[in-house]
C-alpha cells in the first residue's frame, strides 16, 4: 500500500470516504486481533478515521461503537480471540435489525464498513448493502476455512496446529492402551480442518461431511484391526459428518465390536483460542491493508482473498454462495497410505 496524501487531487468519491468501522463478527478465530490492528493503521496513515463496532452485529445495531487510534492497537498482534469481542445476532437476520444498524452507522457518520468474519458475516454485509448501498469490504476470519475464492481463512491456521498438537498426544495414549479413539474436530459444514489435521497425525479413518462412503473405509479399518489384534488407531470426525458427532459414531461401534475398547475425544473450543501462528498473523495483516487499499479505491460488496499468496478480490455473493471445494488429492492419499 502506498499511503495516500490527502491534499493531493482528492477525487469526488476519495473525499467522502473519512470515517471507517471495523468489527469482527462469527465465530472467533485466532489472528482477528491482528486483522483489527492492520486496519485501524492502514486508515489511521491514510488519514482516515476509524471506529471499533463491538460485538459484531449485534453492537452495531446498539451503536456500541469505540473510536480507535494507534495506541488502542498497540499488543495485540499476539493475541488470541477479538478485542473487539463478537456475537452470532439473530437480530441482524431481521431487516428491522438492519434498519436500527444502518441508522446507528449514520449517525457515527461511518462511510464504510470492514467486516472480519466467515460466510455468515458476509451474507449479512451482501443483505445490508442491498438494502442500503453501504460498502463493506470482507476479511476472512474462521477456523473453519470453508469460504469460496480465497486459500486461507484467517485462523484456520493456528487452529490446525492446536488440533494436530492434540491429536499427537491422544496418539500416545491410544497406542500404550491399544485404544482406538474417534476425535471430533470442530467444523459444522466444513471437513477441511478434520481432513488436514488427520494427514498431519496419520489417522487411520477421515469421516467428513463432504465425503461420502467414507465410513467403508472405517468398516474396513474395523475388520481388519478386530482380527489382526492390531486395535490402536485415529479416526478424525468432523462433526458435521452425515452419520452424527464422535459419539454417536462410536456408540454404533461399540455395539458392532464389543471387544474393541473405544473412547471419544471432542476437542471442542480450545481450538478457536490461542495466540496466532506466523502464518495468520502475516495473512491478517496483508488482508487487513488490502481491505482499506480497496475502501480507497472505492471497492465494496468484496471480500479480499489469497490466491496462492496474492491478495484477490471475490465479490461477495460468490464467496458466499460457491463451496470451497475439498482436496480429493488428498484423500485418495491418506487411503492409498492405509490400505
Ligand atoms: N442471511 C443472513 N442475513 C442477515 N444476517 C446474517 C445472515 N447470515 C448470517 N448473518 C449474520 O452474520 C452473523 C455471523 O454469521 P455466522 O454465525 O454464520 O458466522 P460466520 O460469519 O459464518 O463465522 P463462523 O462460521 O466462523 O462462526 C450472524 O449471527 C448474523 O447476525
Ligand atoms: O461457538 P459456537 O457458537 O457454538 O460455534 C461453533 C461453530 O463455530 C465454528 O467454530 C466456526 O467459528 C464451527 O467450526 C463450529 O461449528
Ligand atoms: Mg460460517
Amino acid at each position: 500500500m502506498t499511503v495516500r496524501d490527502n491534499s493531493i487531487e482528492p477525487s469526488q468519491k476519495r473525499k467522502k470516504l473519512q470515517k471507517i468501522g471495523v468489527f469482527t463478527s462469527g465465530g472467533d478465530a485466532p489472528g482477528m486481533n491482528a486483522a483489527v490492528r492492520a486496519v485501524t493503521r492502514a486508515a489511521l496513515a491514510n488519514k482516515l478515521k476509524v471506529v471499533g463496532i463491538r460485538r459484531g452485529y449485534q453492537g452495531m445495531i446498539e451503536g456500541d461503537f469505540i473510536p480507535l487510534k494507534s495506541n488502542d492497537v498497540s499488543g495485540i498482534l499476539q493475541l488470541g480471540g477479538t478485542m473487539l469481542k463478537t456475537a452470532r445476532s439473530a437480530e441482524f437476520r431481521t431487516p428491522e435489525g438492519r434498519e436500527k444498524a444502518y441508522k446507528q452507522l449514520k449517525k457515527a457518520e461511518i462511510d464504510a464498513v470492514v467486516v472480519i468474519g466467515g460466510d455468515g458475516s458476509f451474507t449479512g454485509a451482501l443483505v445490508m448493502s442491498q438494502e442500503y448501498d453501504f460498502p463493506f469490504i470482507g476479511i476472512p476470519g474462521t477456523i473453519d476455512n470453508d469460504i469460496y475464492g480465497t486459500d486461507y481463512t484467517i485462523g484456520y491456521d493456528t487452529a490446525l496446529n492446536t488440533v494436530v498438537q492434540a491429536v499427537d498426544k491422544i496418539k500416545d495414549t491410544a497406542r500404550s492402551h491399544g485404544r482406538i479413539f474417534f476425535v471430533e474436530v470442530m467444523g459444522r459444514e466444513a471437513g477441511l480442518l478434520a481432513l488436514n489435521s488427520g494427514i498431519a497425525c496419520g489417522a487411520e479413518v477421515i469421516l467428513i461431511p463432504e465425503a461420502k462412503g467414507d465410513h467403508d473405509q472405517l468398516n474396513k479399518f474395523l475388520e481388519k484391526g478386530y482380527k489382526s489384534k492390531e486395535t490402536s488407531g485415529i479416526i478424525m470426525v468432523a462433526e458435521g459428518d452425515e452419520a452424527g458427532g464422535a459419539i454417536q459414531i462410536a456408540e454404533r461401534v461399540r455395539k458392532e465390536h464389543p471387544d474393541l475398547d473405544v473412547r471419544v475425544s471432542i476437542l471442542g473450543h480450545i481450538q478457536r483460542g490461542g495466540s496466532p501462528t506466523a502464518k495468520d498473523r502475516v495473512n491478517a495483516t496483508k488482508m487487513g491493508v488490502a481491505a482499506v487499499d480497496a475502501l480507497l479505491d472505492d471497492q465494496k460488496s468484496i471480500m479480499i482473498g489469497l490466491d496462492n499468496e496474492k491478495i484477490v478480490h471475490v465479490p461477495f455473493n460468490k464467496a458466499v454462495k460457491l463451496n470451497h471445494s475439498i482436496d480429493t488429492n488428498l484423500m485418495d492419499i491418506q487411503k492409498l497410505l492405509n490400505t
